[in-house]
């Protein structure tokens, strides 16, 4: 169970905004999290993964607390093993394909299963430069999973895929989701993108 009770003051278009978010998210949820642009969905993953600090609240996952500013906890990033997907990916130029998830793992078997989920098989000596966008997205995606992380944040995981590869890695994801544990939260503009796999919303309103 996450429990989440935050606030941060975000820059916006005129002035600022604040950004209050109030949610319980159960364990194996895939919550697919929505609002416009801008309304600070990134900031709340950033929050979320210990790389951005909110104004004042409290995040607590399964009973340990990750941040809580009345009593001055703000747990590292490296403490709480997340998996992230960033939506301009952040890959390594200088890592092949095989080398991001050996950052990762030392489990050969485990990195050849995502390979085949990502269908990057044949590309795992190149480098992100040579891969297309939507390979380097998949690799994105894999590098996160590669940690078999219990809670994996994920900002418009799936933007640079077309339909039909993006529904053979969604329902590749849902498997393994149920498999690892996963507690998904999915940052998506695409309404229809998580039929069918999501199982809670939350919709920032501006
Ligand atoms: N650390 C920060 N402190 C204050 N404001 C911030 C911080 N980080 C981002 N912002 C501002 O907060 C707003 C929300 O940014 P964010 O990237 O979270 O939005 P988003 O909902 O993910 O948008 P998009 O859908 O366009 O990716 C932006 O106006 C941004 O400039």
């Amino acid at each position: 169970m996450i429990e989440i009770v935050v606030e941060k003051k975000l820059k916006a278009y005129k002035g600022l905004n604040t950004l209050q978010i109030s949610k319980e998210i159960p364990e194996g949820a895939i919550l697919r999290i929505t609002g416009p642009s801008g309304v600070g969905k990134t900031t709340l993953l950033k929050m979320i993964a210990g790389l951005a600090t909110p104004d004042s609240g409290k995040i607590i996952v399964d009973g340990i607390i990750w941040f809580d500013d009345a009593k001055k906890i703000n747990l590292p990033p490296q403490q709480r093993h997340i998996g992230f997907v960033f939506q301009d990916y952040a890959l390594f130029p200088n890592m092949t394909v095989k080398q991001h998830l050996e950052y990762a793992t030392t489990d050969a078997e485990w990195i050849n299963r995502l390979l085949a989920i990502g269908m990057l098989e044949n590309f795992e000596e190149e480098k992100p430069a040579h891969l297309s966008g939507g390979q380097q997205q998949r690799l994105s995606v894999l590098r996160a999973l590669a940690i078999k992380p219990k809670l994996l944040l994920m900002d418009e995981p799936f933007s640079a895929l077309d339909i039909k590869t993006k529904s053979g890695l969604i329902m590749q994801l849902k498997t393994l989701f149920a498999e690892l544990d996963i507690t998904a939260l999915i940052v998506s503009h695409n309404p229809q993108e998580l039929d069918g796999i999501s199982t809670d919303e939350l919709d920032l309103e501006q």
